[in-house]
């Protein structure tokens, strides 16, 4: 199995450099008439962990779309690890999107009758890829998943599902990992977890991590938090503290 410094080295010698994430003039309408999302401009850089937060209806969801390729923008670009994902047809979009787009959701949407081990390795397979051995033992091991691969998702806790679902998500070491609420499900405790693990995959793999999320103490696990109001950008804060957010959110509620 392959030390930590060997995979971070791997990581560090990627020659692209480019951002992990370039949102420009992003816009979203829907009808011709109702811009959801308006103008947003937005650079990941590798290895940062990003919170979006925003009042219910504000965008976030829209936003996490059309960053990671799950629908197209109605103009403007967006750009993972410097290639172009917008405005490409959906066959182009898919493979892009399997091979350096990492997803999970808060339902972990794992395969219920598939064990652990397939679960990992399902989408690898369906791109075709020879799974990394070495990477996956890894990243078992990290997760904490080691020993439970022989069960299904449903002998799996809540916690234990949703490690095992970042683990399928990075199985193809994504540029992103976008995840959309991934603690909204968990208790407190594992929820912590859960983003002790997002964090450090930021810190220590040079993973890069989007995460929308509802609550204050989750975006601030992330290294930055941006607000979004309106389809737009509100605010942007480098080591965002849950007061701040909180305050941040009640203030545009009152607007
Ligand atoms: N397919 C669609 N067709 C038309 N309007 C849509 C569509 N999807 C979303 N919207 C609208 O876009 C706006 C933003 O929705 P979005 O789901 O991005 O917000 P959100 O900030 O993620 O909200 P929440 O926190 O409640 O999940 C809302 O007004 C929503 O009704």
């Amino acid at each position: 199995m392959k030390g930590l410094t060997a995979l971070r080295g791997e990581r560090r010698a990627d020659p692209t450099r480019a951002p992990a994430l370039e949102l420009r003039e992003v816009t979203k309408t829907y009808d011709g008439a109702h811009t959801v999302l308006d103008r947003v401009s937005l650079e990941v850089r590798r290895g940062s962990f990003l919170a979006i937060m925003g009042p219910s209806g504000s965008g976030k969801s829209t936003l996490l779309h059309c960053a990671s390729g799950m629908d197209d923008p109605t103009s403007g670009e967006v750009r993972v690890g410097g290639r172009r994902l917008s405005g490409l047809n959906e066959t182009k979009r898919t493979l892009l999107r399997r091979k350096h787009i990492g997803f999970v959701f808060q339902s972990y949407n794992l395969m219920p009758s598939l064990t652990v081990e397939e679960n990992l390795t399902l989408p690898l397979r369906l791109s075709g890829a020879t799974a990394d051995g070495g990477w996956l033992g890894h990243l078992v091991e990290r997760v904490g998943l080691a020993g439970l691969l022989d069960r299904r998702p449903a002998e799996l806790s809540g916690g234990q599902q949703q490690r095992a679902a970042i683990a399928r998500s990075l199985a193809a070491r994504p540029d992103v990992l976008f995840a959309d609420e991934p603690t909204g499900a968990l208790d407190l405790d594992t929820a912590a977890d859960v983003l002790d693990l997002l964090r450090e995959l930021a810190d220590e793999w040079e993973q890069t991590v989007v995460m929308v999320t509802h609550d204050p103490a989750a975006a601030a696990r992330a290294h930055a938090a941006c607000v979004v109001a309106d389809g737009r950008i509100d605010a942007y804060l480098d080591h965002p503290t849950a007061d701040d957010l909180a305050h941040r959110l009640t203030a545009l509620g009152r607007r």
